[in-house]
């Protein structure tokens, strides 16, 4: 880490493009180059002090997770040199040769040399001793330049292209990439029984063991385990593991509750169990109440995190936190998430899938470097099945909720990024498929934040209930740290594929057009999250298949093509593949047959439209071309300058804009907004890897490998995000 650091410093840029007079981005006040040299330091010492207490803790492999940067940060564009049609650009890495004084001490009394001044010091200009170099590049935020290190787990080899629309068809057998998985989730009746304490086997020495039941472990019994085996049957690796059969921590460990254990380890009395209060309603949700006990009276039930389809997440205290604390990896804390799964079999039946995707996770990367979160256990009570997991923030969508600006500043945005793609490249070489990614699936790590006042004006235009979540402020985070949840829905590449996968706004348009789906479809939903922080709304905010295909073409500002129209005309009729039901009625009649063009609006055959006018009116007010709704939404920052064609190279468009931006300053005295090279660059860049992300042929999509690679991620942006970092927290 510290090589970035220096390196980082060291790399060149230029002087006035590091400087933004916009209030908006927050750093009105920096102005000089010193200015925004300290700011870096004391970012990068923050950064420095932050990523040596949370990220570099518990590192697993020897590499580093950061990149030594000095190689990296390289011109914007393989056209970057063509400047045939640039302006005269100042901006460019200028280096600073300034005519300074020199002072040198005077060998002799100068009796009247008006070279030396009153001091006695010999004065003369040069303007090549004293040159002054700005070798700057704008700050990211450490998280922005996370490394995808392939650890110790198994890289999965990419599917091809034909597999990836055949796959909907195939059954739920389960099929060899499972096999390759050594699944040791942990079983039980109730955490009760501490042989089934997952977490303990990793964090108790044998001899420690033997030591805690009062026992030589040669002694103990080897048939310990009292589980019903929840979540094995698929896993041919889990049998050895789950009968206990030679493991000594559970041969010896199984005799006593998790209350006794606790107790012998602290030396303690064991606390009298607490009666416990658990009840289910018709729906098979457990009807949580604050204060309740379960789980052998070792969870204590402290509030609600939050609801779904799959059961309830709650905060717990653990009183079985003694083995957490001897756990290197795991936070000093006995609070935990526990997902208490629906005591309905096809829930039951679904948290086998999500088990085994969190073991996975879990055996892969140990020190949980990769922004997934962390299985501790799982046990089954009273016919519900409980996960639980380490405790973590509000989710990403919360905290937008919240927040008087719901959009993220673009350093955190891009922090973010780096995060939830490095994270999807790790489930991907695993052959996991997350499904359901959304900002409600993205958490924080760290909910702290600093607040900002907002001019009256906005905080009138604000809803209610926003203006009341928000206290009339912006909230602006100082750890953009974050974790991908919700592995639910999450589905091994060989394994049976739903015909419908995620949330409405994030699905991809291979699953609406019934085409099949696989790893690209995660793309999408990444890219429909990225550009809902940066604007802060949801980019496709609808509920029915011909609108948000609609919605599809005028991001994109291109039709489908007629190669996948064409598939899915094809599988439709000779019924193929694992196909929604209502395919045909609500996707296939929307496309012309002979031309292959959605038809939308919908016509009757006499030419009347039969779409509403309000969902025309949702599909025009709402969408737009990708740059132009961006560049919209961010307005307020940068004027009505952000304006791309992408004929062009970024460095022509850049020349373009300059012009506009001088003529118009040339005219008025002033212009509306601000943008500079530097901040152009940046949404240039992540509008790109968003275009490639919101590729309409799954085939041709960037892989999330491909996208740590992608130029964005080398550049950086001055604004809220950055001077926020780190700062006192709330
Ligand atoms: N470990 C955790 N720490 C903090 N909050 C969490 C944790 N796990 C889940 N949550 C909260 O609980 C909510 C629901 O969790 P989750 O998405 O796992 O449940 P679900 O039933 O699968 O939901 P869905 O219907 O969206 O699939 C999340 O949006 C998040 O706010």
């Amino acid at each position: 880490m510290r090589s970035f650091m220096s390196s980082h410093i060291g790399r060149k840029r230029n002087r006035n493009t590091s400087v933004n007079n916009n209030n908006n981005t927050a750093i009105g006040n920096i102005d000089s180059t010193t200015q925004m040299e300290s700011l870096m330091q004391g970012m990068l010492a923050k950064q420095d002090s932050i990523l040596n207490g949370n990220l570099s803790d518990g590192l697993m492999y020897d590499q580093q997770p950061f990149i030594d940067n000095e190689n990296l940060q390289q011109p914007i564009d393989e056209n970057e040199n063509d400047t045939s049609n640039v302006a005269d650009d100042e901006d460019d890495d200028v280096i600073f040769v300034k005519e300074q004084p020199v002072y040198l001490a005077s060998p002799t009394v100068p009796g009247g040399d008006p070279n030396y001044d009153s001091n006695n010091h010999y004065t003369s200009t040069t303007s090549k001793k004293f040159k002054k170099q700005r070798t700057i590049s704008l700050p990211q935020l450490p998280h922005a330049r996370l490394l995808y290190q392939n650890g110790n787990h198994k890289e999965f080899r990419g599917q091809n292209n034909d597999e990836l629309l055949h796959l909907t068809g195939s059954s739920s057998r389960t099929l060899d990439g499972n096999r390759a998985l050594s699944l040791r989730v942990v079983h039980s009746t109730s955490p009760d029984d501490v042989t089934l304490s997952e977490r303990f086997y990793s964090s108790v020495s044998p001899a420690e063991s033997a030591a805690i039941s009062g026992e030589s472990s040669e002694s103990s019994s080897s048939n310990s385990v009292k589980g019903n085996g929840i979540g094995v049957e698929g896993a041919t690796a889990s049998g050895a593991s789950l009968k206990g059969g030679n493991n000594p921590h559970k041969r010896t460990l199984h005799r006593l509750s998790a209350p006794k254990l606790a107790a012998r380890l602290v030396g303690k009395k064991p606390k009298t169990r607490k009666r416990e209060n658990f009840k289910t309603d018709k729906d098979g949700h457990y009807v949580y109440r604050q204060e309740d006990v379960f789980g052998g009276g070792r969870f204590v039930v402290k509030g609600l995190l939050g609801q779904g389809t799959f059961g309830k997440v709650l905060k717990c205290t653990d009183s079985g936190d003694f083995i957490m604390n001897s756990n290197p990896f795991k936070l000093n804390t006995n609070l935990v998430a526990v997902k208490v799964i629906r005591a309905i079999d096809r829930y039951r039946e679904a948290a086998k899938t999500e088990l085994r995707v969190l073991q996975a996770i879990r055996e892969n990367d140990i020190p949980g470097q990769y922004q997934c979160l962390m299985l501790q256990e799982c046990f089954e009570y009273r016919n519900h099945v409980c996960i639980v997991t380490d405790l973590l923030g509000r989710s990403v969508y919360d905290f937008m909720c919240s927040n008087g600006v719901a959009r993220f500043p673009g350093s955190q945005v891009q922090a973010m990024a780096k995060q939830l793609i490095r994270s999807v490249c790790f489930l991907h070489d695993l052959g996991i498929i997350h499904t359901d990614l959304k900002p409600e699936n993205v958490v924080l790590c760290d909910e702290s934040y600093v607040e900002k006042d907002l001019p009256p004006s906005v905080v009138r235009s604000l809803s209610s209930r926003r203006r009341d979540a928000s206290g009339g402020k912006r909230k602006l985070l100082t750890n953009p740290e974050i974790k991908v949840i919700d592995f639910g829905s999450a589905v091994f590449h060989r394994e049976y594929h739903p015909p419908v996968i995620s949330t409405r706004h994030y699905r991809a348009p291979e699953i609406v057009l019934g085409l099949g789906w696989s790893f690209p479809c995660d793309i999408w939903s990444i890219a429909c999250v990225l550009v809902e922080l940066v604007t802060g709304e949801s980019l496709y905010p609808t509920h029915e298949n011909l609108e948000h295909m609609a919605m599809m073409q005028r991001v994109n500002g291109e039709p489908f093509p007629p190669k996948i129209v064409g598939k899915m005309f094809y599988k439709a009729s000779h019924n193929l593949g694992n196909a929604p039901a209502d395919l045909n009625a609500t996707v296939v009649k929307h496309f012309d047959k002979k031309t292959f063009a959605l038809q939308w609006p919908e016509k009757n055959k006499r030419g009347d439209y039969l779409t509403k006018d309000r969902s025309i009116r949702r599909v025009m007010d709402n969408c737009d071309r990708l740059d132009f709704l961006i560049s919209n939404k961010l307005k307020a920052d940068y004027g009505d300058w952000l304006s791309i064609d992408w004929n062009l190279s970024p460095e022509k468009n850049w020349a373009l804009i300059k012009s506009r931006i001088l003529t118009e300053r040339r005219t008025t005295g002033t212009t509306a907004g601000d943008l500079n090279k530097e901040t152009f660059l940046f949404w240039y860049w992540f509008i790109d890897l968003c275009r490639k992300m919101f590729e309409f042929d799954p085939t041709k999509r960037i892989t999330a490998k491909e996208a740590l690679d992608h130029k964005w991620f080398n550049l950086g942006i001055l604004d809220e995000g950055i001077t926020s970092f780190g700062e006192l927290q709330y």
